[in-house]
Order: structure tokens, then C-alpha cells, then sequence
């Protein structure tokens, strides 16, 4: 059971690291000590996604929380964007890290990635997967498609405000909505201050995902986590991703939420994350690299 502490944690370290023309922002908080957890934001947020979650597990973990390229304080142009690239930047930020805190493969890494982040996560993880002592992939997409590529062509048609209204209402339940819980404003804000020709990027590279068949063999211990009433990648796509990782050892289910559940839901996201992270076994060692 997690319970959010009493006093309100220090305030997160910023750092960033440099890979070509891009700095790299990332935040670090909890413990030294504390088992690491790295955690990807969605298309079009940043590392605050994951404010709400944080607070509720900061005391125990130490956590690493960086902006993906193109998003947040990490700029980046539309020629720069790719989940390659992505996935570069956020091994760069975990070897700054490590070598910050000093910490070994004796310390493997929890990584958590929300959907655009869980397919970033995914293609880390594949490629080094002993770095890994478990992996949750949060509303993620199982794979690419036109669709994808579609949302971000409507953003270079008509502009963010063209098309911040319709992303809500795929990522938010209608009761939050109406209620206009924080979250939602969060969202709207984030959404509306990307670049279009960034936004168009991002998707664009998400549409050319292939999927778990080469990579789901390849993965840590892993975890599916989806939202009962997400109209994007709802239980079903989760368990079709599960279905393909040969280590794939749980799957939940968050009722009551929406794509964005880190927000909608993050008392009952924290307490599952905390709970699996606290059971996971250690991997075998050793350091792998992106391929
Ligand atoms: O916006 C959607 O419908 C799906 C979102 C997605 O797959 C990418 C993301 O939210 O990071």
C-alpha cells in the first residue's frame, strides 16, 4: 500500500547532458541509495507527467525523470526528432546518472515508459536489457501505423489549437474533462506550446514503429499497465504487447482512467508501480548499447 508522506519532498535536481546540438534536461530525486527508477513521458508532456506518481514513491525510490527530445526543456528542431534518438539521449542521461550517483550494474534500473516513452523504453530495454531490473509499459502503443501519422499532419494543417481539443478527448475520460481536473490543464498546456513541425516529427517516427515481434524476445521482466476506458491504446493492445514478450509477467488494468492515467489516476499507478518494483528479482549483470 503506498502512502503519499507527510512532508513535501525536497525539490528535484535538475541536470542535463549533452548529445550533439541537443541538452538533454532530466531530474533526479529520492534516496541515493534507494533502488533507481527511470521513467519516459507520452507524446507532447514532459517530465511533469509523472509529478503526481513521484510524490507518492519519492521517499523510497530514487527517481530520473528526463524531457524526451523535442519536449519540455529538452529542444530539439523536427530534423532531430526520432525515437532512435530518443532512446540515445536517454541512455546518455542514465550513464550521467550512474556516474553522478555511482552507481553499477549492481544497481540495476527500474523503466517505466508511457506510451510514445513506453516504445522509447521498449527500445532501450531491448537493447540492454541486463541494464534492466524490470520494465513497465504504461498505455503503450503495440505498434506504429497511419494514424499516428495522421495526428501529426492535422497539427501542420491547422496549428496545436487545431488539434489540442480532439487529443484531450483521446487521452482524458469525458468525467475528467468536465470536472477539468489539473491534469487536463497540464496537458492542454504542454500540447498547445509544442512546435507543430516537432509534434508532426514525433508521431511521424511513432508511425514507423514495428512493433514487439523483433524486440518483445528481447526484453526484461516485464510489466503491461493499461487504462480501463482508454479509447487509444486500451487493455486489449496491452495484452496483445504482452502476449509478445516472452517475459512479460503481469498485466494490470487502472479502471476509471483514460490514456493519460499517470494523471488521472496516480494514487492507483504509484501503488502498483511501488509494489512491483519492491518484488522484482535482480537480472543476471552486465551492461549492453543501443544497437
Ligand atoms: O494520442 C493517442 O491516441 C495515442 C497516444 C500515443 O500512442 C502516443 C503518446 O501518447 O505518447
Amino acid at each position: 500500500m503506498t502512502v503519499p508522506p507527510s512532508q513535501p519532498p525536497p525539490a528535484p535536481t535538475r541536470r542535463t547532458v549533452r548529445r550533439g546540438s541537443v541538452d538533454i534536461a532530466f531530474w533526479t530525486s529520492g534516496p541515493a541509495e534507494a533502488p533507481p527508477i527511470l521513467l519516459l513521458h507520452p507524446v507532447g508532456l514532459d517530465h511533469h507527467a509523472f509529478d503526481e506518481v513521484a510524490e507518492r514513491v519519492v521517499d523510497r525510490f530514487r527517481l530520473v525523470i528526463p524531457d524526451l527530445r523535442g519536449h519540455g526543456e529538452t529542444r530539439a528542431d523536427a530534423a532531430e526528432m526520432g525515437l532512435p534518438a530518443m532512446a540515445r539521449d536517454v541512455l546518455a542521461v542514465l550513464d550521467a546518472f550512474a556516474s553522478a550517483d555511482a552507481y553499477g550494474p549492481d544497481r540495476p534500473v527500474h523503466l517505466v515508459g508511457h506510451s510514445m516513452g513506453g516504445v522509447v523504453a521498449a527500445l532501450i530495454a531491448a537493447s540492454a536489457p541486463r541494464r534492466f531490473a524490470s520494465l513497465h509499459l504504461v498505455a503503450t502503443p503495440a505498434e506504429g501505423g497511419p494514424v499516428f501519422r495522421e495526428r501529426g499532419q492535422a497539427a501542420l494543417r491547422s496549428g496545436m489549437t487545431g488539434v489540442v481539443d480532439s487529443t484531450l478527448r483521446r487521452w482524458f475520460t469525458q468525467e475528467s474533462l468536465t470536472a477539468g481536473v489539473p491534469g487536463v490543464d497540464y496537458a492542454r498546456e504542454r500540447v498547445l506550446a509544442m512546435a507543430p513541425d516537432v509534434w508532426a516529427a514525433a508521431w511521424n517516427s511513432l508511425a514507423g514503429f514495428p512493433g514487439f515481434g523483433e524486440i518483445g524476445p528481447r526484453l526484461p521482466r516485464t510489466y503491461c499497465v493499461s487504462a480501463g476506458q482508454d479509447v487509444s491504446t486500451p487493455p486489449s493492445v496491452l495484452a496483445q504487447i504482452a502476449d509478445a514478450v516472452p517475459t512479460s509477467v503481469a498485466r494490470h488494468v487502472v479502471p476509471g482512467a483514460g490514456h493519460l492515467l499517470t494523471l488521472e489516476r496516480p494514487a492507483a499507478v504509484a501503488s502498483l508501480l511501488a509494489d512491483d518494483w519492491e518484488l522484482s528479482g535482480q537480472p543476471a549483470g552486465g551492461m549492453g548499447e543501443l544497437a
